[in-house]
């Protein structure tokens, strides 16, 4: 598998208002887009672009939020994962799981609506990973 284009950098932040206030205080940058939910991810997410990749805000939604334990150990937020993008997700997900990465589950919708996976942050040298199929628009 080819690694592809290095899609967004999630970030958790206990609040997407006040970090995109820093974003405009210290960068002069506005988002994407609004702020928008992703219930079946237990997140809410914002997108701020760089001129190549984008930085993706991610706050907990619900009360199983994958980012919840995160912030408990991070109250301040940080650098929560990477996400690369690759042509064909299952070709993509088969290899990591070849390689013995363990993958978090089966592949689901993202914020940019093609299908992604995540692999342990322990296979992959700390870094929790997101993998994103790339759209079709964009190949
Ligand atoms: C917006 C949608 C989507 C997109 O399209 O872009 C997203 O990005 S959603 C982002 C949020 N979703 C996820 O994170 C899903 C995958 N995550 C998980 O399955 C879990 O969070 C986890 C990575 C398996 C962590 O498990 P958990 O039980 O929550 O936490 P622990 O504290 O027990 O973690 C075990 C171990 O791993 C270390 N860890 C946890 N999170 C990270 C991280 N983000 N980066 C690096 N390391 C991480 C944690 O510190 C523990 O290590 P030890 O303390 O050494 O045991
Ligand atoms: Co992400």
């Amino acid at each position: 598998m080819k690694l592809g284009r290095l899609n967004h950098v999630g970030v958790a932040t206990p609040s997407i208002e006040q970090s995109l206030e820093l974003y405009r205080t210290m960068f002069n940058a506005e988002p994407h887009g609004p702020a928008f939910d992703l219930p079946a991810q237990g997140v809410r997410v914002c997108f701020v672009d760089t001129p190549n990749s984008q930085i993706e805000l991610i706050e907990p939604l619900g009360d199983h939020s994958p980012v919840a334990k995160f912030l408990e150990k991070n109250p301040l937020g940080g650098q929560h994962h990477m996400c690369f993008e690759v042509p064909d997700i299952q070709i993509a997900k088969a290899e990591f799981e070849a390689n013995g990465a363990r993958v978090l589950g089966e592949a689901r919708i993202g914020a940019h609506g093609t299908l992604v996976f995540f692999v342990h942050p322990k296979d992959m040298g700390g870094v929790l990973t997101e993998i994103m199929e790339t759209p079709k628009a964009a190949n």
